[in-house]
């Protein structure tokens, strides 16, 4: 172990705690359906200097050496699920291990929503063959057992299908139009599953819970319930819900 690991390991027993990780900020990851508003609740945190922010990389997946692979992904699922989720997965390696001196990260998504619901959705449904989840799956174990892709707190933004489809089709991004209403419902149990029934995968952090499903006009005061949590003025303890 070289001696900044050292030092660390030193510093965190310090503080009781070896869990603690002081070279890594507090590290929030806000997850939820499509159309759930994870961008807007990002925006709502633009006015605090000491928040590094981390939109998903959506244009990267729109770009990736010309190809949009979230448009090839949505038209044919099967032949480019695998070719899309290593890419994602790539992009939330990045986004995870991006340095910064902020003392809190926000992330929309993770790592882990890309395998926990995504990756997972297309198994179940056979849209990804079961060596190419293998092979997805042995990059993610190694990643989340060598990287420092940590996280401290979830921010789950909770929704109905049924709100967050009006919302899509409102908005109307242009690889998402063939999205049928039954794919939101399930990647809505994919999420439920995972982040408020505890019944598939573990999670990596304590969940917070917002009701996403209010409108824009009134949905602020639900986010500034949970800044002191957000911006980590809280001990950790106090947040566990
Ligand atoms: N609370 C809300 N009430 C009504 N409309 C909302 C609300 N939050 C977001 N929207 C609208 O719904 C659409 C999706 O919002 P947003 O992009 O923030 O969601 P998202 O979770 O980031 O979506 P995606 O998963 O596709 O990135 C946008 O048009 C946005 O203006
Ligand atoms: N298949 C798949 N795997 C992912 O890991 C993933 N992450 C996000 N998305 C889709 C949802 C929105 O359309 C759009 C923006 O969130 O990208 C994903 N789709």
């Amino acid at each position: 172990m070289n001696s900044v690991k050292k030092l660390v390991s030193k510093m965190a027993n310090a503080v009781g705690s070896s869990k603690v990780d002081l070279t890594r900020p507090f590290t929030v990851i806000v997850e939820g359906n499509i159309g759930s508003g994870k961008t807007t609740f990002l925006n709502h945190f633009n006015k605090y200097d000491n928040v590094a922010m981390f939109a998903e990389p959506i244009e990267m997946w729109r770009n990736c050496n010309g190809y949009n692979l979230l448009d090839l992904m949505y038209k044919d699922t099967a032949k480019w699920s695998f070719t899309f989720q290593s890419y994602v997965q790539l992009t939330m390696l990045r986004q995870h291990t991006y340095k910064t001196s902020h003392p809190v990260k926000l992330m929309e998504r993770s790592i882990y929503s890309a395998r926990y619901c995504f990756v997972e959705k297309m198994a179940r449904d056979g849209l990804m063959p079961t060596p190419s989840v293998a092979v997805i799956d042995k990059w993610f174990k190694y990643i989340t057992e060598n990287e420092d892709v940590g996280v401290d707190l979830i921010v789950y933004l909770r929704t109905f299908p049924e709100v967050v489809y009006e919302r899509i089709l409102k908005r109307n991004r242009s690889e998402e139009r063939t999205v049928p209403f039954e794919y939101i419902k399930a990647l809505h149990v994919m999420h439920e599953d995972w982040l408020y029934n505890k019944k598939t995968h573990s999670c990596p952090a304590p969940v917070i819970v917002l009701d996403a499903n209010l409108d824009k006009s009134v949905i602020e005061e639900e986010y500034e319930k949970y800044e002191p949590h957000i911006l980590n003025k809280l001990p950790l303890q106090a947040q566990l819900f």
